[in-house]
């Protein structure tokens, strides 16, 4: 077989969707409208909500969306495809009008983050990559949320580079992980592309190589103006905290002490004694740095039990979302050209009531109270439809309907905005910092009782009335036509 060594992300995608593709090419319904929406089912870590990242990267994917010569060729030499067939993936340009969610937006189970309309074929392709980029950033920038709401105002470094599924992962995690709540990464190619502030003290190997804590921290000190030391090499309290607060008084204004790093021990114990041996060495302001193995709970743990830290680094447990590897995210049929050329709303069934599909072009609105800012709920409408219109808005659980309530005096802001129109980027994409700052609001406009780490309440995602009994009605039709059988 040829060795290629071009790349390009078109053929990221499952072989089963080229496969598709061509069944939709040779029985002339490849150009067939439709809709596709991609959502989760389930909120991750038992949370009560999610961060929406991940649009970036989509853009970057569709912008070089087409077949290059070596895809083309790579396909004639492993799939047996017909010429007319390659000729047409080569001629493919990728035309559908694209809808999404704004990065840093809170986002909640069964709701649509993502809408792609457009010829059949084309929305068919982009499935795998969009699935594939969503479900992992989200995930993370909702991990780093988890944890920045536990660490409050302190600073949260993303240190999980070295422990990433590969670079991409780290890469893009890191991105994802900034939007949801870090402060600041390690990753020094994460801060020149994206411009995240980067921040880094010292490893054990610096230590080690001078075997001794006091040689290792003069050697950094004559080399750079700030100094964060790590002082648990031998020992943190005899060796480490000692040797640094001497390097400290030596160097004088020469360096700025920011402070230390813990990095094994028990670091509520440890971090006290520190704190002290640092505030009777006449340094009150050097902070206490902490690493190893951290996430939500054991931060919320060591708070609890008043542990003296100021700064703290997570590395493993954020970028792999250690607790829970994969979102689930979905990306499902919605909406179908028939053959008369009229769209018509498609279900997916399953013995599960939570996972039937809800049918039809959707928007999201986002129900908030006029004079509070506060979110009463998401409220899910059939596209044609606009809450804005309202009054009143009556807002019911879309399983268990007899959960219901009526809303005045709300408004209501659509999430889902046009990014592509007919195949043309038209989204003006923010900045980092921007996005950032709307994650911050939307978090705010969320009652506390939703963003507890443990068992928090389950945000209301409710359907229309007109999309639940769309909804009912596909159920009815697809029950009959088995019926029929
Ligand atoms: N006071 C504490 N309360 C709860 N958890 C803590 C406390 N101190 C440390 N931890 C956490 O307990 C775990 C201890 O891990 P581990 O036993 O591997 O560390 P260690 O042996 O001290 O260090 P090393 O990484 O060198 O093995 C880490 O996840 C750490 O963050
Ligand atoms: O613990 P994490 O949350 O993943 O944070 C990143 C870890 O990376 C470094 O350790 P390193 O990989 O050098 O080795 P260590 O685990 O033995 O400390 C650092 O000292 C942290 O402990
Ligand atoms: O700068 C640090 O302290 C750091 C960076 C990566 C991983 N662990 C620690």
């Amino acid at each position: 077989m040829t060795k290629y060594t071009d790349d390009s992300l078109t053929l990221h995608t499952d072989l089963y969707q080229i496969n598709m593709m061509k069944t939709y090419w040779e029985l002339g319904r490849a150009e067939r409208h439709s809709v596709f929406e991609c959502y989760f089912r389930k909120l991750p870590f038992n949370n009560g909500y999610a961060v929406f990242a991940g649009l970036e990267r989509l853009i970057e994917y569709f912008e070089q969306l087409t077949f290059t010569d070596s895809d083309i060729a790579y396909l004639r030499e492993v799939e047996e495809y017909p010429e007319e067939f390659l000729t047409y993936l080569k001629n493919f340009k990728f035309d559908c009008t694209v809808r999404a969610v704004a990065e840093g937006e809170l986002v909640f189970h069964n709701e649509p983050l993502v809408q792609v309309e457009g010829p059949l074929a084309q929305c068919q392709l982009v499935e795998t990559a969009i699935l594939n980029i969503v479900n992992f950033q989200t995930l993370i920038a909702t991990k780093a949320a988890r944890i920045k709401s536990v660490v409050g105002d302190e600073l949260l470094m993303e240190f999980g580079s070295r422990r990433a599924q590969e670079l991409d992962a780290a890469f893009w995690g890191t991105r994802a992980a900034y939007i949801g709540g870090c402060d600041a990464t390690s990753n020094v190619r994460a801060g020149k592309v994206f411009g995240i502030p980067t921040s880094g003290t010292h490893a054990h190997s610096l230590v080690q190589s001078y075997r001794d804590d006091y040689q290792a921290f003069k050697a950094y000190a004559e080399t750079h103006k700030d100094c964060v030391f790590l002082v648990d090499t031998y020992d943190t309290l005899k060796s480490g905290v000692p040797n640094a607060i001497k390097i400290a008084d030596e160097m004088g204004d020469k360096i700025n002490f920011k402070g230390v790093r813990l990095d094994s021990g028990d670091m509520a114990y440890i971090s006290k004694k520190v704190r002290k041996q640092l505030d009777e060495a006449g340094y009150p302001d050097a902070k206490i740095y902490a690493s190893n193995d951290l996430d939500e709970d054991t931060i919320l743990n060591l708070k609890m039990q008043h542990a003296k830290i100021d700064v703290w680094g997570v590395g493993t447990k954020l970028i792999t979302a250690y607790d829970q590897p994969a979102l689930g995210a979905v990306y499902k049929l919605v909406s179908i050209e028939d053959d008369n050329g009229q769209m018509v709303d498609t279900i997916k069934l399953s013995g599960n009531a939570e996972k039937v599909s809800t049918p039809g072009k959707k928007q999201i609105w986002r129900i908030t109270q006029k004079e509070n800012g506060k979110s009463e709920g998401d409220y899910i409408s059939l596209w044609e439809e606009d809450p804005r219109e309202l009054d009143e808005l009556y807002m019911f659980h879309p399983v268990h309907t007899y959960i219901n309530k009526t809303v005045t005096n709300f408004i209501a802001r659509p999430l889902l905005m046009d990014i592509y129109t007919d195949g043309k980027l038209i989204y003006k994409q923010p900045t980092l910092a921007e996005i950032k700052k709307t994650a911050i609001a939307n978090y705010d406009s969320l009652w506390e009782e939703y963003k507890r780490v443990l068992n928090p309440q389950l945000y209301p995602v409710d359907l229309s009335q007109a999309a639940y009994d769309q909804k009912m009605a596909c159920i009815a039709e697809v029950r009959n036509k088995v019926k029929d059988l």
